[in-house]
């Protein structure tokens, strides 16, 4: 095993997930639902938690693992969580309440995302979460950059794609997609963005003031 693939695999291995999240991930996993890794989960608490977030749109709720992970460092926050899936949200609202979490923070929108979205306020949100269908990740990152407050965050979930997005051999609609939007949030002067390789990668794009 190279150096790089040790360290990554240790800080996969590193986080303690709390327990609740760990059956949420399971149940997860049983659904056929593939839910962010325990180090993304980690690393998007920590920006919830360094910016004092009290607002996060989350794209894809699942069963809740990523929303779990945001709310344990946005400890104040609201999450308005979307998902074309109703049956995927009643068994993340299970999981929220099970959290202790009250249930006037978690707001579920069933929907297709692209539906929901154009209604939501501009520059509002502390982080928007994007993990939904992935064919769609641009789209959602366009909505994500308005919906976000000046300064405000847009987190990626699996922005390298399987390994696909760094192997320029790869040219499927997804992988195209995901290495557009890095190639092209590393070449704004509207944002600031880093990819982070934890899990299945996590691009970090943050908004500028104007
Ligand atoms: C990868 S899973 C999300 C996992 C979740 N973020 C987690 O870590 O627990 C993707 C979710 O997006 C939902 N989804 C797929 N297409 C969608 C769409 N067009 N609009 C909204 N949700 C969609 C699926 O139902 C699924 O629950």
């Amino acid at each position: 095993m190279s150096d790089k693939e040790s360290n990554w695999k240790f800080a996969d291995e590193i986080v303690v997930e709390p327990e609740v999240i760990a059956r949420a991930r399971q149940q997860s996993l049983e659904l056929g639902i593939d839910p962010i890794a325990p180090s993304v989960g980690a690393q998007a608490a920590v920006v919830a938690a360094a910016t004092d977030a009290s607002s996060i749109v989350e794209i894809g709720t699942g069963v809740g693992v990523s929303g779990l992970w945001l709310l344990t460092g946005g400890t104040h926050a609201t999450l308005t969580s979307i998902d074309s899936e109703l049956d995927h949200q009643q068994h993340a609202r299970t999981f929220f309440t099970e959290a202790g979490i009250q249930s006037n923070r978690v707001r579920l929108i069933t929907g297709r995302a692209l539906d929901v979205l154009p209604r939501m306020n501009e520059n509002s949100y502390d982080i928007v979460f994007v993990d939904a269908d992935p064919q769609s990740v641009i789209e959602y990152v366009e909505h994500g950059l308005r919906l976000a407050r000046p300064g405000g965050t847009v987190l990626v979930a699996h922005a390298l794609w399987k390994g696909r997005v760094s192997d320029p051999a790869q040219r499927d609609d997804v992988a195209t997609g995901f290495r557009t939007l890095v190639t092209e949030t590393a070449a704004s002067g509207a944002v600031v963005s880093a990819l982070s390789p934890v899990g299945d990668g996590l691009l970090q794009i943050t908004k500028l003031s104007e």
